[in-house]
């Protein structure tokens, strides 16, 4: 059956009400302008939900507005600017199906249609209202002998044109809806890119938040292979709200919760996203790997990876994505500042004070100049704060299991016993490998000075904790600054650890890289990864996959292939698309001993059964088309 699709304008085509746009040219300069248009906006919302006539609302806002001829023009230039987005996207629709688009508007023919004539709507196929000017070229009124002046207007002005074959109509409003619901349409897509309103959505028989959307589920010609709204990202632990704004910007459907989800949980609510996005709490283990049927990407919003099975994901084509600097100089800052308030035992005279007690005294204060540091992981925390604590004096000794270039006045140490032996403050910042368990245990405790400090922002399980205590009642250690702790709740509420009420202690839970300024830079930081992996294929700064950069699309179709790596399945994606006839304009391959990941942009035409059969070669771990 052939299909007729009928758009609206204002909000449709356009992402503002034209009247509204019209009122800020007209009321420019006057002092009650906010006032009018905020006055105009109320009367059109109330016309566009039917809770007034539409006739009242043309009437009050023509009245309004005092506008004259001469401000159509700028009216109509500002409106080119304002096409939605989707729709300025997808010409190619325009131009294919220029016969079976039509408008139906209780708008304006003087602004609509040269607007929409370059997207191939001819004025014949563009139903509005039209203005009565004087003559002076002022806009008195409108043509009310026009249907389209009259309630339910756009019924009457379909009915009239009789379209043959399936008829769909997409607007925001529910003078949109009611085509349908006269059942004059067959189908209502309410269009909720520029305005969501409730009416419209409720009615329709398809919420369209895009054209992309109505594209898809129509299987017409679009820009994009897969609506980006169909992409569901789930954020979790409460990843700063700027990433919930870039992601659901770039057009994802994004839902936000707060706190990490248990496995049980997760294994459920896995179910159908696209894109997981996490910070250190969560575990993403082989059974929520398992249950993850759409997983493309895991999104940590931290440095820390260990709580994702990154071998697993890897195995299963799930791209991980991280954080590596964001929140690294709020790590730096916390353990300068910690490194003084235990060296001038802050927390024992504050807590004296709170408990009302006055105990003025220099002992065990000390000053941090000329004290010795130790740092161990020289690392990106690591080499920053040696910067840092040299700039205040501090003597700077550092160990790694890794070749590092010394910084500044930074000295090396060859073995760990070393740096512990030397150092005034031990401060750990080693990364989250499994093998550093109790990397700091009884022994290296007794191998530090007596009276130093040991501070660990890294991970909890690096520490024997047990050890720990014993070595601080003992006074062997004149204190300490734990961050992490080798169990940490997956929420804020009660919590227990060994440590608690000793003296000279700090303790916090796990904010080394909670600032402002760290999870904002994060929010922007990992969500641009995973639109470039999700847009794109880049999987550049990827934690467990081939890393490849890739150039900009260029009017091609970009297959993406992941599969394992075994002899001579390359020669078989090869072999396949030449059995085509396909003209591969680039590929590309990055390989890691277990997993290969090739993209080959073609020309824009093809076979589709090709897909299939790329998707049926064996080893195949996931396929994408991206266009
Ligand atoms: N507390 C927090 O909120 C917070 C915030 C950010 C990072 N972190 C943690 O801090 C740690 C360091 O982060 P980074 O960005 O500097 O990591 P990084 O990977 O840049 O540096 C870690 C360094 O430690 C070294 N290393 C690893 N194991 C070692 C060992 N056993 N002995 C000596 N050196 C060893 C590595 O060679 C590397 O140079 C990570 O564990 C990270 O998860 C914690
Ligand atoms: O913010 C977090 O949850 C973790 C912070 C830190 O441990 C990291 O790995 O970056």
């Amino acid at each position: 059956m052939s299909r007729k699709f009928v758009f609206d304008f204002d909000s449709t085509l356009t992402r503002v009400e034209a009247l509204d746009v019209l009122a800020e040219i007209t009321l420019e300069g006057r002092e009650d302008r906010d006032a009018i248009i905020r006055e105009i906006q109320q009367i059109t919302n109330l016309g566009i939900d039917g809770d007034i006539s539409f006739t009242e609302s043309l009437e009050r806002r023509i009245r309004l507005l005092g506008a004259h001829r001469k401000d159509l023009e700028p009216l109509i230039g500002m409106l080119r600017e304002k096409i939605s987005k989707s729709i300025a996207t997808n010409r190619e629709f325009f131009e294919k199906f220029a016969d079976d688009i039509y408008v139906i508007s209780c708008g304006f023919k003087e602004f609509i249609d040269p607007i929409v004539r370059e997207y191939n709507i001819p004025e014949e196929r563009v139903f509005a209202n039209t203005f009565e000017f004087d003559e002076q070229g002022r806009i008195t009124g409108f043509d009310t002998a026009n249907v389209l002046a009259s309630h339910n207007g756009k019924i009457e002005c379909l009915r009239a044109l009789d379209l043959e074959g399936e008829v769909q109509v997409i607007g925001d409003g529910y003078s949109d809806y009611v085509m349908r619901e006269a059942g004059i349409a067959h189908k209502f897509f309410a269009y909720t890119e520029n305005v969501h309103r409730e009416k419209a959505a409720r009615n329709a028989d398809h919420i369209a938040p895009n054209l992309d959307e109505f594209l898809f589920v129509n299987d017409l010609p679009r820009n994009l292979s897969y609506p980006k709204n169909r992409i569901k990202i789930l954020l979790l632990e409460n990843v700063h709200p700027a990433a919930f704004k870039n992601l659901s910007e770039d057009g994802f459907s994004v839902e936000l919760v707060k706190h990490s989800l248990p496995e049980e949980e997760l294994i459920e609510k896995i179910k159908g996203v696209h894109v997981l996005g996490i910070r250190s709490k969560t575990r993403v283990t082989k059974k929520v790997l398992d249950a993850a049927d759409k997983l493309l990407i895991v999104g940590a919003f931290c440095i820390g990876t260990t709580q994702i099975e990154l071998e697993y994901a890897r195995q299963k084509g799930v791209v991980v994505f991280n954080a590596p600097y964001s929140n690294t100089r709020s790590v730096v800052e916390l353990a300068i500042g910690e490194i003084i308030v235990l060296m001038r035992s802050i927390f024992p005279r504050s807590t004296e004070i709170h408990n009302g007690e006055w105990h003025k005294t220099a002992a065990n204060a000390r000053e941090i100049r000329g004290k010795n540091l130790g740092i161990v992981g020289y690392g990106n925390i690591g080499k920053q704060l040696s910067v840092l604590a040299e700039a205040m004096g501090m003597r700077v000794y550092y160990y790694d299991v890794n070749e590092q270039l010394a910084l500044g006045n930074a000295v090396k140490c060859d073995t760990l016993e070393d740096l512990l032996g030397v150092s005034d403050v031990v401060t750990l910042h080693i990364d989250d490998n499994p093998a550093n368990r109790n990397f700091i245990g009884e022994r290296e405790l007794a191998q530090m000075r007596t009276g130093a400090y040991l501070i660990n922002l890294s991970r909890g399980f690096v520490v024997d904790i047990p050890a720990l205590v014993g070595a601080l009642k003992s006074g062997k250690l004149a204190g300490a600054a734990i961050d992490v702790y080798p169990e940490e709740p997956a929420s804020n509420g009660p919590f227990e650890t060994e440590l608690r009420n000793l003296d000279n202690v700090i303790l916090t839970p796990h904010i080394g890289g909670s600032t402002e300024e760290a999870q904002r830079d994060i929010a922007d930081f990992v969500p641009n990864k995973i639109m470039d992996y999700i847009n794109s294929g880049s999987t550049v700064d990827a934690v467990n996959f081939p890393n490849i950069r890739l150039p900009k699309q260029q009017n091609a179709h970009r297959f993406l292939h992941i599969h394992k790596n075994v002899p001579g399945i390359m020669a078989h994606i090869n072999k396949v698309l030449a059995s085509y006839d396909m003209n591969i304009i680039g590929q590309y391959l990055s390989t890691d001993p277990e997993v290969g990941y090739v993209i080959t942009d073609l020309d824009k035409e093809y076979n589709k059964a090709v897909i299939k059969e790329l998707k049926a070669i064996e080893h195949t771990i996931k396929f994408r088309v991206l266009y």
